[in-house]
């Protein structure tokens, strides 16, 4: 898989291919070597998961979905693919709010954005995603086990509980959903020893 050395939109597939303990070439792709890069992939932009030389796929959610299928983590049924969906989708909601307050290159409108962030949109998907978690006894996302929706959140989540430790204090079940889903021996192997990078 090529993407740049940071989690990004590469992480949800890192942390499926961890959590299937599959083997796989994470070559992160230098930004100095991007441009001759660049016109090699099939829409120009990164992450690209290439499949034993028959195929490359772009599209980060797609190359997800793809590995979750494959490792059997997209959910048991039909509608339970559709809740992972939910989810999935709904991280990019949130790392789209994150994005914009990344972007913004007016520092005064880029704290306005952030102070939002903090205060109202992160604490209202994190109510989501804790609704999603009380509506299930199994501690999951969705069905009985581990699937791409509880690496999806725990993925998005990674960055507001590292600026804002203390949010997380209001939502005390996904505090454990996070516990949960960072020691599952491959995933807890992974996080110990990915490279550390700022997002
Ligand atoms: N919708 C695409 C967006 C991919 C994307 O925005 N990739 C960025 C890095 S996060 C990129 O390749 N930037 C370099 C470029 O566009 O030249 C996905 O989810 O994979």
């Amino acid at each position: 898989m090529w993407y740049f050395d940071f989690r990004g939109r590469a992480e949800i597939s890192r942390l499926l291919l961890a959590a299937a303990g599959v083997q796989y070439a994470d070559d992160r792709i230098k930004r100095e070597d991007w441009p001759a890069l660049k016109p090699k992939t099939p829409q120009g932009q990164l992450p690209i998961l290439t499949i034993y030389d028959t195929a490359t796929l772009p599209q980060s959610l797609a190359i997800a979905r793809f590995l979750a299928r494959e490792f059997g983590l997209s959910g048991k049924t039909n509608l339970e693919q559709a809740q992972c969906d939910v989810i999935v989708q709904t991280t990019e909601d949130l790392r789209a709010e994150w994005v914009k307050v990344f972007r913004e290159p007016d520092e005064t409108k880029k704290a306005e954005l952030q102070k939002k962030l903090v205060e109202e949109i992160v604490p209202k998907f994190w109510k989501i995603f804790q609704d999603t978690l009380s509506s299930n006894s199994s501690g999951y996302m969705v069905g009985d086990g581990l699937t791409l929706g509880d690496l999806a959140v725990y993925d998005v989540m990674e960055i507001h509980t590292r600026d804002y430790p203390d949010l997380i204090k209001n939502f005390p079940q996904l505090q454990t959903h996070r516990q949960k889903v960072a020691s599952i021996p491959n995933v807890k192997r992974y996080l110990e020893n990915r490279p550390v990078t700022l997002f």
